[in-house]
């Protein structure tokens, strides 16, 4: 194995139920991730893309193909998966500081750890985790008493405590608006620089996917598949103000053709 198919998927395909009920989501498809990459999948509703998250973390099995992890089949040994959705989910009864260090908790080797109460160690990496999101005032509080941003971005922390050799990320910021998507965009971009995670983001958004990937894999409707694989070579880190440069406006409108094809011209005045 080498670091190129540090995650690979091998002619996987799923299908659900049966007879009349059958739903094919995902056609045979190949998908090969390399270590320490940024991987945005895009692509219309219900093409798979949240499927293919599942597969990778073993919620869901594939109905075809292989799926390989580090060189070795997915099971073979324990992934340890940061996870990251739309709804930061986080307890109301456990301040942000205890929610963030809730997979040290619950995931091996920590957990052991976490048992014998030496988790002064932990703390410290849960408060340093929030300083580098700016939330550094905000680990004693509720989870109610933070703004949607300020709870992705407890979120993040989250999915990162337990050091995860994958990051999954399903449409974290859609329930922002632009301004704090924008202003998350780049936090997730310096933690991705700092820590050098192996990261797949699933997003709606091609602005969002152009900005924060190096690679963008757009799939077809369903049953989907991946029908391009776009290189993302902006310098990093990047600015925001990168998404009014020309090329960039370039790429995100190729994509949106690849999704949904060109846009039709306005109908002519009736009138
Ligand atoms: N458990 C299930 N049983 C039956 N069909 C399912 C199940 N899970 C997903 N599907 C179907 O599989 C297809 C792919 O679903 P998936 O959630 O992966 O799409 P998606 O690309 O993430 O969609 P969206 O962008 O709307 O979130 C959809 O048609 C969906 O209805």
């Amino acid at each position: 194995m080498t670091d190129d198919r540090f995650v690979h998927l091998e002619r996987v395909g799923v299908t659900f139920g049966t007879g009349k009920t059958r739903t094919e989501a995902l056609t045979p498809t190949d998908l090969a991730i390399k270590r320490g990459d940024f991987v945005a999948l895009v692509g219309p509703s219900g093409c798979g893309k949240s499927t293919i998250l599942k597969l990778i973390s073993e919620l869901l099995k594939p109905s075809t193909g292989n799926i390989f992890f580090g060189g070795r089949e997915l099971g073979a040994k324990p992934l340890r998966v940061g996870m990251a959705f739309q709804s930061a989910s986080l307890l109301p009864w456990m301040t942000v500081r205890d929610n963030v260090m809730l997979p040290l908790k619950i995931v091996p080797p920590f957990k052991k750890d976490y048992r014998a109460e030496r988790h002064r160690a932990f703390r410290d990496r849960a408060d340093a985790l929030l300083a580098q999101v700016g939330l550094e005032d905000f680990a004693d509080k509720s989870p109610w008493q933070l703004s949607g941003g300020m709870m992705q971005r407890a979120n993040l922390c989250r999915a990162l405590i337990h050091d995860p050799d994958l990051l999954l990320l399903d449409e974290p910021f859609g329930a922002l608006d632009q301004f704090t998507r924008e202003e998350l965009w780049q936090t997730l971009q310096d933690l991705w620089i700092d820590r050098g995670s192996t990261v797949i983001l699933v997003t709606h958004d091609l602005r969002e996917a152009a900005y924060l990937a190096n690679r963008i894999c757009v799939m077809s409707p369903r049953p989907g598949r991946i029908v391009e694989d776009r290189a993302v070579d902006f310098v990093r880190p990047r600015a925001i103000d990168i998404t009014f440069e020309p090329e960039f406006a370039r790429l995100v409108q190729d994509l949106r053709r690849l999704i949904v094809g060109a846009p039709k011209p306005p109908k002519a005045d009736a009138a």
